[in-house]
């Protein structure tokens, strides 16, 4: 590689993940897995349905006492039982008799169809004597939910690799499952360094600034599953880089994440202080181009991401969250992409992929479109516009400039 050839995202996120170690599987209860990544393919403990049972409040019958049943020919049952969900029961069912059975009880092993209360001339009212039904079931086994039609004892409901979201700890639940094993989460340190960087909140003096990339990266690191275990800022002289660093390995840290002191300038001090465990390189991107990365010796992954803004978090989504899930083993590194016209123009800068913070007009749900968050276009230093980010449009190196209704790579992060 020439020495002044830009390295491509994809070079150094090799780069990145060429380092990860994957981190041990632990059992946690499903009650406390959300967001966790499988490290075991999930399997059902018991039968989904759990036994047949009846999707309807109605009659449990024989169908062929039913089968013929129309208004003009009703036929008549006599009730013999009453099953209330979570009953035990299994009652007999002879020619000419019924069951009543709430939606979810067990199915008696004598009945093969059900007939709703709306199909009968009493309905709910006049359920539990003699009845009348008015409609035939459709089919041998209407209205009965098979044992296992949805899932069996043992059977697969999802691979190793995946995330544990709401509607997967549902089905783990619903299939008997009260524990799963899932990576230990990334424990981070996120360390901002700059001597202008004053807590929010804070009076400022000329020079200062509010410290906002601490907020940014603990929520992003959370949000990629990992455990923020130090959070703190360091000036732009000394050597509080290296004792962040061994600040973090004593709290057991998995990364740290640094923002800020990567580029040119004379106070760069992450560059400065921890040159020979991290290397600092360019990569043809905007925002994002000074990049910082290497590991202890205990392998400890050190990020120097850029501290502008725009750049952290840019930075933070294409090399920090892939190391993060690839350490939890999860199967897809990559957040998901769409690709969408543009509502408006927008300048790019040559020879580096632009990553833009977008919103997406989604007023007409058939054409979503995307422009620019911030006011004055790609600044990495426009922190406000970030509020209103849902995306990152993204435009390759080649291309100098995005027309109105261009079609551009959007990549969701909200
Ligand atoms: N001569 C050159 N100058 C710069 C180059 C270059 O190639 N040659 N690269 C520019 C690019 S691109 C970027 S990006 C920045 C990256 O600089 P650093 O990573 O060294 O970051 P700092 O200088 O410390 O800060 C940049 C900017 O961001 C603000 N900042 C930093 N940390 C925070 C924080 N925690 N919260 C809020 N804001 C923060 C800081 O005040 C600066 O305004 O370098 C360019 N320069
Ligand atoms: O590459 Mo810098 O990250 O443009 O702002």
């Amino acid at each position: 590689m020439s020495a002044d050839r830009l390295r491509t995202v994809e070079e150094q996120r090799a780069i990145v993940l060429e380092r990860v170690r994957p981190l041990d599987g632990t059992r946690v209860p499903v009650a406390a897995a959300l967001g966790r990544t499988l490290v075991e393919p999930l399997r059902a403990a018991v039968d989904i349905p759990v036994f047949d049972n009846s999707a309807m409040d109605g009659f449990a019958v024989r169908f062929e006492d039913v089968k013929d049943a129309t208004d003009a020919a009703p036929a008549r049952l006599t009730v013999v039982a009453d099953l209330p969900a979570g009953s035990p029961l299994d009652p007999p069912i002879g020619p000419g008799e019924a069951v009543r059975i709430m939606t979810g009880s067990a199915v008696p092993t004598a009945a093969d169809a059900i007939v709703p209360f709306e199909s009968t001339a009493g309905g709910l009212a006049d359920s539990l004597g003699e009845i009348t039904v008015l409609a035939a079931p459709r089919e041998v086994g209407a209205h009965i939910r098979r044992r296992g039609e949805d899932a069996t004892v043992g059977s697969e409901l999802l691979p190793a690799g995946v995330e544990l979201r709401a509607l997967q700890l549902a089905a783990a639940a619903a299939a008997g499952v009260d524990d799963v094993v899932v990576a230990r989460r990334p424990r981070v340190a996120v360390v901002s360094t700059g001597s202008e960087l004053v807590t929010p909140g804070r009076p400022l003096e000329r020079g200062q600034i509010p410290e906002s990339n601490s907020q940014l990266l603990a929520g992003l690191a959370e949000g990629a599953g990992a455990e923020v275990v130090l959070r703190l800022t360091v000036g732009d002289e000394g050597d509080g880089p290296a004792r962040a660093v061994a600040e973090a390995s004593a709290l057991g840290a998995d990364a740290v994440v640094f923002s800020g002191g990567v580029s040119a300038g004379a106070y760069e001090v992450v560059k400065n202080t921890l040159a020979e465990a991290m290397e600092f390189s360019k990569v043809a991107m905007q925002p994002g181009k000074p990049q910082g990365f290497g590991a202890t010796d205990d392998g400890v992954l050190l990020f120097g991401l850029p501290g502008n803004p725009v750049s952290a978090a840019v930075s933070f989504e294409v090399f920090v969250r892939p190391a993060l899930l690839a350490m939890q083993t999860r199967t897809d590194l990559h957040r998901p992409t769409l690709r969408l016209p543009a509502a408006t123009g927008w300048r790019t800068p040559p020879e580096r992929r632009q990553y833009i913070p977008v919103a997406i007009d989604r007023s007409d749900p058939a054409r979503w479109t995307v422009r620019p968050a911030t006011a004055g276009g790609s600044g990495s230093h426009l922190a406000g516009g970030l509020a209103r980010a849902e995306a990152y449009a993204i435009v390759p190196a080649e291309v100098d400039v995005v027309e109105t209704g261009d079609t551009v790579d959007v990549m969701l992060v909200s």
